[in-house]
């Protein structure tokens, strides 16, 4: 049998910009590659393991799998890197093992005449191992040491860091030293040099990412040009698992790797003189109060949590505001109908940022501080109990709370519910949020709205009350929330474009 490269149909090699065809090379008489649908299929045949052995060291490459006498077909999606030298083809892909993905080198001779042949093979499995995802991309990574029980470092280091080497990525890591540091380094950043800024913590570190690129005097230019990822490292990872449907570090790492620039759309908050930008959530009521107003049960780990919802449903506390929305839709079967359509096609245009030094939108609300917008009313809601806004479906790993979120459909999800519920009520609510089984129960606002005021009001005998954005804590005062569609840039795992959440 003669070595050469087979095509299944006589397409040129470098007829499409993508493999669709099957495509064979053929290295010896027992080994062979075929670019095959989403995979690439290795049959090797190769008698004898002594020449696999020292094919492998050629390319200085240590293999931990020996292919000798074995069919394989690794998808493309966990195919990290391929390369040839002139007699010597590498793959590195990152396999399967029992906690996520770890990159394996696999290698194989050929004879130098082929060199040719198999290095066009190899940019066409480039081609088609990327797709429209941009390889070897340049990443800032920020690692917060004191993310979740202080693991970040070492969730990085063991679990992330080889699988962006296989993938040839750019890296320039840095250890957070102190709280708000993301901010200045975002609003510092080159941001011609990056692709993406990748915080190794928990959700307040992406918050302080987009922050710092808001600051920015050309602060849309640069929250479109650099995709804001988390790898999970903190007690709170809603960004992964949202953009990648996983928690675990080198799957979320394989899935940045992969994944493609999307737009998503951010939320100003007004408050005072400040504007800030929400990605994730803004919480009144019982959800800041518990996530927020428990930092002395901090002992009791994820319990704590919990333990705070269930001492406040039983007392059926209430936290009084008053309350202005900005409504699109209102109607749960609407509501419904628009997820599953992915938004209104054309409504969702990212606002133009093409241009260079492109600074935040105005506001076309305007702040807290002007007058209310005239078809906005605001009313007074003495037994409000949740009052929750969400950008993004998953609001922690197991708690999805806003299902019918879009992560580019020029609005966001409303969730309120009054605190005078009915405990049982209230308790079943908690365990149907777990799969957004809520979203059915009648005592369940959920609205899509562009905009709101909350005026929130002090109770009496209560030293401390609580407002979360995105998890930080802010000045218990009034503020206003307003969106921008796609003004934010992510990576997101997936050709289509809705959060790795079961929907409505
Ligand atoms: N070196 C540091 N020292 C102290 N704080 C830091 C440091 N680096 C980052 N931070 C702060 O830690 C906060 C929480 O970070 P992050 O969200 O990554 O972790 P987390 O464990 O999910 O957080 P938490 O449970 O406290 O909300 C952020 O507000 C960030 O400013």
């Amino acid at each position: 049998m003669s070595t050469a490269l087979l095509q299944s149909e006589s397409t040129a090699l470098s007829d499409s910009p993508s493999i669709s065809k099957e495509l064979s090379l053929v290295l010896d008489p027992y080994l062979s590659l075929t670019i095959q649908g989403d995979e690439i299929r290795i049959v090797d045949r190769t008698p004898g393991k002594a020449t696999r052995k020292s094919a492998r060291s050629c390319c200085g490459v240590h293999a931990t799998t020996n292919t000798s006498g074995q069919d394989i077909s690794i998808p493309f999606y966990n195919v990290l890197w391929t390369s040839a030298d002139e007699n010597c083809l590498t793959i590195t892909s990152a396999d399967k093992v029992k906690k996520g993905v770890i990159p394996r080198t696999r290698t194989y001779t050929f004879d130098p005449v082929l060199q040719y042949t198999v290095k066009a093979f190899v940019s066409k499995l480039l081609e088609a191992v990327y797709g429209s995802a941009k390889s070897r991309k340049r990443l800032k990574v920020l690692v917060n040491p004191f993310g979740g029980q202080g693991l970040a470092t070492k969730i990085f280091e063991t679990q992330c860091h080889s699988i962006f080497n296989a993938a040839q990525c750019e890296l320039s890591i840095q250890t957070t030293t102190y709280s708000g540091e993301a901010v200045e380094i975002a609003e510092r950043l080159d941001i011609d040099a990056f692709d993406a800024v990748v915080c190794c913590s928990g959700d307040g570190v992406p918050h302080e990412v987009f922050n710092g690129l808001a600051k920015r005097p050309d602060a849309a230019t640069a929250l479109k040009k650099v995709a804001v990822c988390q790898l999970p490292g903190g007690s709170g990872n809603a960004m992964a698992w949202n953009l990648t449907g996983s928690g675990n570090p080198s799957e979320v790492a394989l899935a940045i790797v992969k994944s493609v620039r999307k737009p998503i759309d951010l939320i100003s908050i007004t408050q005072g003189d400040r504007r800030i930008l929400s990605f994730l959530s803004q919480s009144f009521g019982i959800i800041a109060d518990c996530d927020l107003g428990t930092e002395n049960l901090r002992w009791m780990g994820d319990l704590r949590f919990t333990y705070g919802l269930l001492s406040r449903i039983i007392k059926q506390t209430v936290y009084p505001c008053d309350l202005a929305v900005k409504v699109v839709i209102d109607d749960k079967e609407l509501i419904r109908t628009h997820y599953r359509q992915g938004g209104y096609p054309g409504q969702s245009a990212r606002e133009d940022v093409d241009n260079k030094n492109m600074a935040l939108p105005t506001l076309k609300f305007g702040t807290i501080n002007d007058p209310l917008p005239v078809d906005w009313e605001l009313v007074h809601h003495p037994i409000m109990g949740n009052f929750y806004a969400g950008n993004m479906a998953w609001v922690s790993a197991n708690v999805n709370f806003f299902p019918a979120s879009l992560p580019h459909d020029a609005m966001f999800d409303l969730i309120c519910v009054d605190g005078t519920v009915g405990r049982m009520k209230a308790l079943k609510m908690i365990t149907a949020a777990e799969t957004g089984a809520h979203f059915e129960m009648p005592h369940v606002l959920y609205r899509k709205v562009v905009g709101y005021r909350i005026i929130p009001h002090r109770r009496d005998g209560i030293a401390e009350e609580y407002i979360s954005i995105d998890g930080e804590r802010i000045p218990f005062e009034p503020f206003q929330a307003e969106v921008h569609s796609g003004l934010g840039t992510v990576l997101a795992k997936g050709d289509g474009y809705t959060y790795h959440a079961p929907g409505v």
